[in-house]
């Protein structure tokens, strides 16, 4: 695990904290858009190309972003490797899934950045989407990559779902930062917290976000409105790796989303969805994060369960 420093890779610890011990996570250092009229980035099939890992929930979203908008046939993709070591991301493709860089037969996820520029400061995360024709980096901020592909192509593809409607933002919003704060991100808070005080924290908050998703649930189908949005599809990838990965390796085991009769019941009913079936890979989820985080689990065993999560 590591970073660029002046487009150098230093070797460090992937779990940042303050100095209560809370994990604080990296600004993303890439965050232009695509647009028809764009200056750099204009909209055209085939220019585009994104790299994910299977297991990485951020990267997660918008490989079902590209899915449910049709873009497959338009933006390619790479897949790293499950394990993150000391290298960081790497492309070695001798696990089931992952593809090695076909751009630029890199070894490295970091040889991206560097290739998008060649003195950057940056953490070196998924997803990231790039442009081939000016072989640079357009954004590795997942919360605006879905945006982008939530309306930019929409001309090109004919797709217009919107699933992140004008009449809903606020709402959207709204739930949008309390999970990214108790959920998403309150995950990782959890397991990489540095202090007791800071894992009780982070967890109480992400229980009481939960009991409130499941509230909401026993009254509504989806979070907003009576339909599909961002925000449902921005916690589906969190709750997919709860069960397998987050209760025993981040600690996170008050309860399991299995014990949530309304968080359970929309998660496998969204997960019939086949943009959201196709793009979850459990063998990427487990490896990844068992076998990439030596500090928290030094033997990096791999837990044989849970059965089923539904
Ligand atoms: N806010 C970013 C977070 C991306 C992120 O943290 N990705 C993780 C994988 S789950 C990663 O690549 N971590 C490597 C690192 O931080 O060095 C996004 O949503 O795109």
């Amino acid at each position: 695990m590591g970073r660029l420093v002046d487009g150098k890779w230093i070797e460090s610890s992937l779990i940042t904290s303050d100095e209560e011990g809370s994990f604080k996570r990296q600004p993303r250092t890439f965050l232009d858009t695509i647009a028809a009229d764009h200056s750099r980035f204009q909209v055209e099939s085939g220019r585009y190309h994104l790299y994910v890992s299977y297991a990485c929930p951020w990267a997660h979203r918008t490989l079902i972003f590209r899915s449910l908008k049709e873009l497959e046939n338009h933006i390619s993709v790479s897949v790293v490797h499950p394990d993150m070591m000391e290298q960081g991301w790497s492309f070695a493709s001798n696990f089931p899934g992952a593809t090695g860089d076909e751009l630029h037969g890199f070894d490295q996820l970091f040889e991206v950045y560097q290739k998008a520029q060649r003195d950057v400061s940056t953490s070196v995360t998924v997803p990231i989407l790039w442009d081939k024709k000016l072989d640079t980096i357009v954004n590795n901020e997942s919360s605006q990559i879905i945006r982008i592909f939530n309306s930019a192509f929409n001309e090109l593809t004919g797709n217009s779902v919107d699933f992140y409607p004008e009449a809903l933002r606020s709402e959207i919003d709204s739930w949008n930062e309390e999970i990214y704060e108790c959920v998403n991100n309150g995950v990782y808070r959890s397991g990489f917290a540095q202090s007791q005080s800071a894992h009780e924290h982070a967890v109480n908050e992400l229980f009481r976000a939960l009991d409130k998703i499941d509230r909401h649930l026993s009254r509504h189908s989806y979070l907003v409105g009576n339909q599909l949005t961002e925000a449902d599809l921005r916690l589906i990838p969190t709750l997919l790796r709860f069960d397998v990965v987050y209760v025993t390796h981040f600690k996170a085991n008050r309860k399991r989303i299995k014990d949530y009769t309304h968080i359970s019941e929309y998660l496998r009913r969204l997960y019939k969805i086949p943009a959201i079936h196709q793009t979850t890979h459990f063998d990427h989820i487990k490896r990844h994060y068992y076998y990439s985080h030596e500090s928290i689990n030094p033997q990096r065993i791999i837990p044989v369960g849970p059965d089923s999560i539904f």
